[in-house]
C-alpha cells in the first residue's frame, strides 16, 4: 500500500508509540488524524507537525477511546477534513491494576470501538474503500507479565480479537487487513507505571520480577517499533499477523494449529 494521500486516524497520538506511528505515516505522504485524551500534549504536537508536513496534513482530535461517542465524532471530523480512512491504528493504552476496570476500558474495549468504526467506514462490502487495522498488543499479549495481569489480559485479548478480525475479513472479503504489534519493553512513559504503587497494584511487590525481565529483554526505541508498524501498514500479504518486536530483532509469530 503506497501512504500518498491515504488517510489515516491513531490513537494515543499524542506522544510514544503513537506518535512515532504517526510521525512515520506523516513522511510516508499520509494524512493523519491524531487522537488522543490528552489536549495539551495533542495540540502541541499538531503545531510540532504543521511547521515540518503542513498544515493539512494532520488533524488533532480529543477523543476518549473509552467512549463510543468521541470515537463516532473523530471518525466524523476526520471523515469531513480528509475523506474516508484507509488506516486505522488502535494505539491507546494503559496500566492500572488497581483501576483495572479502566484498563480494560481502553486496552481492550477501545480497541475493539475503534476496530469496529474503522469497519463500518472501510468495509467494501458496505462502500467503503478497505484498508489496513493495525492493532497495538505487547510481548505481555503473548506471554504472562506477571506484575501486570490485567494488561496481560487485555493485551492477550487485542492479539486473540484482531487475528479473529483478521480472519472474518479473509472470509467474508471486507478488503481490510488486520494486525497486531507486539513491542517488548518501550522507551515511553508508560514504563514509568512500574514505580507507581498505585498503578501495579496488589503487585507492586514483583517489581524485582519486572526490572529482571527489562534487563533480559532491554528496551528498545520507538522509531524500531514504527519502522516495523510501517511494515504491517503497507505490505499488503500480511493479514492475522501478530508480529513481535525485541531488541535483538523482529518475527512474526507463529500459532500452534489445534
Ligand atoms: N512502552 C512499552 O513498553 C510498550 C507499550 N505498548 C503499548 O503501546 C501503546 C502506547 O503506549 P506508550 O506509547 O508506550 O505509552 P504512553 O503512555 O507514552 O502513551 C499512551 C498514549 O495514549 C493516550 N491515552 C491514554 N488513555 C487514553 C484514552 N482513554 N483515550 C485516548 N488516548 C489515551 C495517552 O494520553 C498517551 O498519549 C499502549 O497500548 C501500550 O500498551 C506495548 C508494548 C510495549
Ligand atoms: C509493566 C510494564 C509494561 C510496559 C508495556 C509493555 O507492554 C511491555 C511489555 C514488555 C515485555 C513483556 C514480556 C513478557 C514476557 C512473557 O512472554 C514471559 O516471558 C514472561 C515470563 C515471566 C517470568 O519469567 O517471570
Amino acid at each position: 500500500m503506497a501512504l500518498t494521500s491515504k488517510v489515516a486516524i491513531v490513537t494515543g497520538a499524542a506522544q510514544g508509540l503513537g506518535r512515532g506511528f504517526s510521525e512515520i505515516l506523516l513522511q510516508n505522504g499520509a494524512k493523519v488524524a491524531l487522537l488522543d485524551v490528552n489536549e495539551t500534549v495533542g495540540k502541541s504536537l499538531k503545531e510540532t507537525f504543521d511547521n515540518q508536513y503542513g498544515p493539512d496534513k494532520s488533524l488533532f482530535l480529543s477523543c476518549n477511546v473509552e467512549s463510543e461517542e468521541q470515537l463516532k465524532a473523530a471518525f466524523q471530523k476526520t471523515i469531513q477534513t480528509f475523506g474516508r480512512p484507509h488506516i486505522m491504528c488502535n494505539n491507546a493504552g494503559i496500566i492500572n491494576e488497581s483501576n483495572w476496570e479502566k484498563a480494560v476500558s481502553i486496552n481492550l474495549m477501545g480497541v475493539v470501538r475503534g476496530t469496529y468504526l474503522a469497519l463500518e467506514h472501510m468495509n467494501k462490502l458496505t462502500g467503503g474503500q478497505g484498508g489496513v487495522v493495525v492493532n497495538v498488543g505487547s510481548l505481555a499479549g503473548l506471554g504472562p507479565l506477571p506484575c501486570t495481569p490485567v494488561y496481560t489480559a487485555t493485551k492477550h485479548g487485542v492479539v486473540g480479537f484482531t487475528r479473529a478480525m483478521a480472519a472474518a475479513s479473509d472470509i467474508s472479503g471486507y478488503g481490510i487487513r488486520f494486525n497486531v504489534i507486539c513491542p517488548a519493553f518501550v522507551q515511553t512513559d508508560i514504563l514509568n507505571a512500574l514505580y507507581q504503587p498505585e498503578k501495579t497494584g496488589q503487585f507492586s511487590s514483583l517489581i524485582e520480577n519486572t526490572k529482571k525481565l527489562i534487563e533480559m529483554y532491554g528496551i528498545i526505541e520507538v522509531p524500531d517499533v514504527s519502522k516495523n508498524f510501517l511494515q504491517l501498514v503497507t505490505d499488503e500479504t500480511k493479514n492475522g499477523e501478530a508480529l513481535a518486536v525485541l531488541q535483538k530483532g523482529c518475527s512474526y509469530v507463529t500459532f500452534p494449529a489445534l
